[in-house]
């Protein structure tokens, strides 16, 4: 019955609101406002009761005027007014309770703070990194399980219900059968709602998936019962507090995605110390007081109105540690790194722009191999030096198939256009110096130019003392740094590490005794003639042997040396070889080119001359047919018929020499013409059957019946058709 009245209520509803909110009656179901399965989450607004309840006064006094109507003509509105009544009762009572659950929503809702954090953003990556840590979901009963790095921090959590044993917590670096352990991290589920106790309050949490279609997109959504949003403040420094120590031995790595401009994490590094790079000594200290003082001097550059950004260019050979300082630098400043590769696919002008725009005020921007993206990307010319030719191209830039775009304009634009952020360290590497625009390396561009060599005798002791631990203080008696010895941190030998001993025995020296093993490996490498990533390799290899590591070093540095020449002979061979051939190939392309041209030449000519020949009878055949009067042409018929008579059999020579005499001196025009291209006699003659068929046809269309038979005729006749 009341399911009977509410759907009349509805209807009658209806009739008055037709293109309410909902648009009506949408798939067999009433809008949401009148329905039965209301939806307590959108609760009904006060301003949407007041005219329902109007509109039931106004059917109430409908129902009355109808009834009045009906009485005076008899009719019985009994059943009618019954009905009525339940449609007003039933209305009154869905209305009411419709109110009651607006206004306790509109209760709530007054009582409940709540906050939106989107992926895009830190807060979401330290919420959701707080959020894992939260004993609360090891007594959950939905909860996500992730072997995967929280958020952006790239942490192994160890969180509450850990499926790790107990003994193993603490060595993150644990192998088993060869493969890392992998802890795993309770997190909210998608589309359930949580409560969480936190500092007295009840915290409701609800992480949603903002674009489920694309797999992407998570928000989470924090609502608490308080009376200011104070709560919520503590709660969002508290996780920035935890993800920034938890992140503090790491590096953030983002990298441009040049499909949809935008920066994507690519993973958190451990913190490079900078001791571990050996450079000569004060260059290590002069870049990072350089770049401790630039990042703390943000009022200084807006009072002199200069642009708050400062350029480092790191030039020199390959593997001499221009990347690894960087990373170190964003270790030791707590800086993440943005890298852009200039040449990736997609790469534009406006790309870049908008990359450029969206780096947060303090990081690193890295723009790797410079020369190499510039050249690819500016000059579209692999054999480039990228000098400054290539800016006059950069002006005819023209889109490549993987459409990079970019502009040596486009990118300087971006680096310090308006559309550029400030408060950014723009570390550029290259090994190329030479290559580079003037533009480019500027200063204002490029405020402060480092030169990487090859390993000199200093760097090499540097980096033998960094790979072979000392024994401690306590086992070997302590050494005494010797007056005017360096105390730069990358000559002194590294502490062991703190980890548990690792399983392969790498033989523990005194101190002394390293230092004296890193003199004479020093003493052994020439100097500026090894990369320092090369010594590191060898270093590697032996890093279990320290004295054997020095005593083969002269071995290791002949064979170095052979490999070198070796590689540099292979590679002019291969160079001399690939250019042979494309000389070879330039060479024969050429002449087929020519021979092309003069086939092409040739055909030409004998066109134009063929066509020059049909102008020539055709000039003479009109002539002879417009100009040689009725009388000639009697006069030829005279001539000619008794010689066909004579010949019946007359072939086309006969009919030639006819046409000769006929065309007369215009004839020899056309013999001496034949008589030039002997050497193409059959083409000849098939030119002479075209005109001769030609002439046939034209004379063809004049007979009249009237007029005596020209001498055609008998060509038409004595022709081989
Ligand atoms: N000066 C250095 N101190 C310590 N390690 C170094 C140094 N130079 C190179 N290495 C080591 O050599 C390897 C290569 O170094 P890195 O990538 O930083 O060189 P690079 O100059 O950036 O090379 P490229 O120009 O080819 O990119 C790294 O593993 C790094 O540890």
């Amino acid at each position: 019955m009341s399911q009977f009245i509410s759907d009349s209520v509805c209807q009658s509803l209806l009739a008055y609101y037709p293109q309410k909110r909902d648009g009506g009656v949408q798939d067999g179901r009433y809008p949401a406002f009148i329905t039965h399965e209301v939806d307590t989450r959108v609760p009904l607004k006060p301003e949407s009761i007041l005219p329902a309840y109007s509109w039931f006064a106004l059917l109430l006094s409908t129902m009355n005027v109808l009834s009045s109507m009906l009485s005076p003509l008899g009719m019985s509105t009994g059943a009618l007014q019954d009905t009525l009544k339940l449609v007003v009762i039933g209305g009154t009572v869905e209305t009411a309770r419709r109110a009651s659950v607006s206004a306790w929503n509109g209760f709530v809702d007054s009582f409940f703070l709540t906050a939106h954090f989107s992926e895009e953003d830190y807060p979401y990556d330290w919420l959701m990194h707080w959020l894992s840590k939260q004993p609360a979901w090891g007594r959950s009963r939905e909860f996500e399980i992730t072997t995967r790095s929280v958020g952006r921090n790239g942490l192994t959590q160890t969180t509450t219900g850990d499926l790790e044993e107990e003994e193993d917590d603490d060595d993150d670096d644990a192998l088993i059968h060869g493969r890392r352990k992998r802890k795993v991290a309770f997190m909210p589920s998608v589309d359930s709602v949580h409560s969480l106790y936190y500092r007295g309050h009840w915290l409701k949490i609800t992480r949603t998936k903002r674009y489920p279609d694309y797999g992407h997109g998570s928000a989470l959504k924090i609502s608490v019962v308080a009376r200011n949003n104070d709560i919520l403040k503590k709660l969002v420094l508290e996780a920035k507090r935890e993800y920034e120590k938890d992140a503090e031995h790491r590096v953030h790595i983002f990298l441009a995605d040049t499909t949809y401009g935008c920066w994507r994490w690519n993973g958190a590094r451990q913190k490079r110390p900078m001791s571990s790079i050996v450079l000569q000594p004060g260059v290590k200290d002069m870049l990072l007081a350089d770049c401790k003082d630039f990042l703390c001097s943000e009022e200084w550059y807006a009072e002199r109105g200069i642009p708050f950004r400062r350029g480092y260019l790191l030039h020199g050979v390959p593997g001499s540690g221009k990347t690894s300082l960087i990373h170190s630098l964003a270790g030791e400043l707590g800086l993440d790194i943005y890298v852009v590769s200039l040449s990736s696919k997609g790469m534009s002008d406006n790309t870049l722009t908008t990359l450029m725009g969206h780096v947060p005020t303090r990081c690193i921007l890295l723009l790797e191999d410079l020369d190499a993206a510039f050249t690819r990307s500016v000059s579209r010319d692999a054999t480039s030096t990228g000098a400054p030719a290539s800016t006059t191209s950069t002006q005819t830039t023209t889109a490549e198939s993987d459409g990079s775009t970019l502009s040596l304009s486009g990118l300087l634009n971006s680096l310090d256009g308006v559309a550029a952020a400030e408060g950014r360290l723009l570390f550029a590497t290259t090994n190329h110096i030479e290559r580079l625009d003037p533009a480019l390396s500027r200063p204002g561009r490029m405020d402060v130019w480092v030169n990487f060599t090859h390993a000199t005798k200093w760097q090499a002791e540097g980096i033998f003392k960094c790979f072979f631990p000392y024994k401690p203080a306590a086992v070997a008696a302590p050494s005494e740094t010797p007056a005017g010895e360096s105390t730069d941190a990358s000559q002194k030998n590294l502490p062991l590490p703190k980890r548990k001993a690792s399983t392969h025995a790498i033989p523990l020296l005194s101190e002394a005794e390293i230092s004296e093993l890193a003199k004479r490996f020093a003493a052994a490498i020439p100097e500026d003639e090894l990369s320092v990533a090369g010594l590191q390799g060898y270093l590697l290899k032996n890093k279990t042997r320290p004295r054997e590591c020095v005593d083969e070093v002269d071995e290791w540095i002949i064979q170095e040396r052979e490999t070198r020449e070796k590689l540099k002979k292979e590679k002019a061979e291969r160079e001399a070889k690939e250019k042979k051939e494309t000389e070879e190939r330039e060479k024969k392309e050429k002449e087929e080119k020519e021979a092309k041209e003069a086939q092409e030449k040739e055909a030409k000519e004998k066109l134009e001359r063929k066509e020059a020949r049909l102008k020539a009878k055709k000039a003479l055949a009109s002539k002879s047919d417009s100009s040689v009067p009725a009388d000639a042409t009697t006069t030829t018929e005279s001539t000619t018929a008794p010689a066909a008579a004579a010949t019946p059999a007359a072939d086309e020579s006969s009919s030639s020499s006819s046409e000769s005499d006929t065309i007369g001196v215009e004839a020899d025009t056309e013999e001496s013409v034949t008589s030039e291209e002997e050497e193409d006699k059959a083409e000849d003659a098939a030119v002479k059957e075209g005109a001769k068929k030609e002439k046939w046809v034209a004379v063809k269309s004049q007979p009249s019946p009237a007029e005596p038979q020209p001498e055609a005729t008998t060509t038409e006749e004595s022709s081989p058709s």
